[in-house]
């Protein structure tokens, strides 16, 4: 293998330059010419690709976002689309991909193998979490951080004015966000898609918590099955039936997908980065490199999206026990 090319896809995530660093500095330390692939699949179809040499990834280790842009595209799920982009890759010689992305770029990736065999390699690029293979993915961190602190920020106001406040965080299908921001930022009560939310439950803990403390947190992801943060509020409201409260709610939105990386995700992002070249070289061909118990492990992309990744137990035990 001689010439291998990288791309960001789906929701960018913090981190994401610094894998894309990884994939440049390795490829070139082994002696592969290495591309860029500008706004992920869609790029792939318009032909953006570009060569990048060591001095193209400088001084982007620390920034959010990604350099190389991000898309979703339509058109890579059509068959003319990814014939577009198998057309692409071969005028330029590209013999491996390395993905950066979540589980629609991998569902992507797969299919684009199983159709014209370019080994691709897939790296865990999502704020979300929600990725069988990985320990953690690129940018969670940062997210959970951003989101505990916006969180503290809000309990400040919480607590001056007796308010019960609940605060929306990403997540359409997982709560990895909600419960770790949740029990870092000691949220009364947490809702994920996960688990069956009991308003009735929300409502008691209210009552029992409102005999110790005059204020409260609840985090809600965003996909739980009981409604957004605004639809959740207004039901517990009705059900609480207490004039003398006063409900707030607080969407975090992109916030939580921007900003400089923590340290965590810089070094999870660079050593995926690193290992999606060496699985390339080594002869993986559709596969994501995740860091499973500080070991790289590389998981087929059939199991990375098809596979669920539960919630910690624990912490769900936590937040039950932290909150009383
Ligand atoms: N079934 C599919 N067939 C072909 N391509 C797909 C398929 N699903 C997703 N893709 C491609 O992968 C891209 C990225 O997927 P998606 O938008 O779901 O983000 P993601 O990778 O899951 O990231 P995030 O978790 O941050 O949303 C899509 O825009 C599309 O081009
Ligand atoms: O920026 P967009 O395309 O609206 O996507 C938002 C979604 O992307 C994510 O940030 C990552 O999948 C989700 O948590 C969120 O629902």
């Amino acid at each position: 293998m001689k010439k291998i090319a990288v791309f960001t896809s789906g929701g960018d995530s913090p981190g994401m330059n610094a894998c894309v660093r990884a994939v440049v500095r390795t490829a070139i330390f082994k002696g592969l010419e290495v591309y860029g692939i500008y706004r992920g699949y869609e790029g792939m179809i318009d032909g953006e690709i570009k060569r990048l040499q060591s001095h193209s990834v400088s001084n982007i280790v620390q920034r959010g976002g990604t350099v190389l842009k991000s898309a979703r595209s339509m058109e890579f799920k059509t068959p003319e689309g990814r014939k577009k982009a198998y057309d692409n890759l071969i005028a330029h010689g590209i013999e491996g991909l390395v993905a950066i992305g979540g589980d629609g770029t991998f569902t992507g990736a797969k299919l684009f193998f199983e159709e014209y065999g370019i080994p691709t390699i897939g790296c865990p690029g999502t704020i979300d979490n929600d990725l069988y293979g990985t320990d953690y993915t690129i940018g969670f961190d940062t997210a959970v951080n951003t989101a505990l602190e916006a969180i503290d920020k809000i309990r400040d106001t919480a607590a001056a004015h007796d308010r019960i406040f609940f605060i929306e965080v990403m997540g359409r299908d997982a709560g990895f966000i909600a419960v770790e921001s949740g029990i870092g930022g000691g949220a009364e009560f947490v809702m994920v898609p996960e688990t069956k939310t009991n308003l009735d439950d929300v409502v008691k803990s209210l009552k029992n918590l409102r005999k110790t403390k005059s204020s409260s947190i609840i985090v809600v992801a965003e996909g739980d099955e009981a409604g957004n943060a605004q639809t959740v509020m207004e039901k517990v409201k009705a059900k609480l039936n207490d004039p003398t409260k006063d409900f707030k709610v607080t969407t975090l939105g992109h916030i939580q997908r921007g900003g400089n990386p923590t340290a965590r995700d810089r070094v999870l992002a660079s050593r995926c980065g690193m290992s999606a070249v060496e699985g390339l070289l080594a002869g993986h061909q559709f596969h994501m490199a995740g860091v499973v118990n500080q070991q790289v492990v590389f998981t087929p992309f059939a199991d990375c999206i098809g596979k669920t990744k539960h919630l910690i137990e624990d912490h769900l035990k936590l937040m039950k026990i932290l909150s009383i």
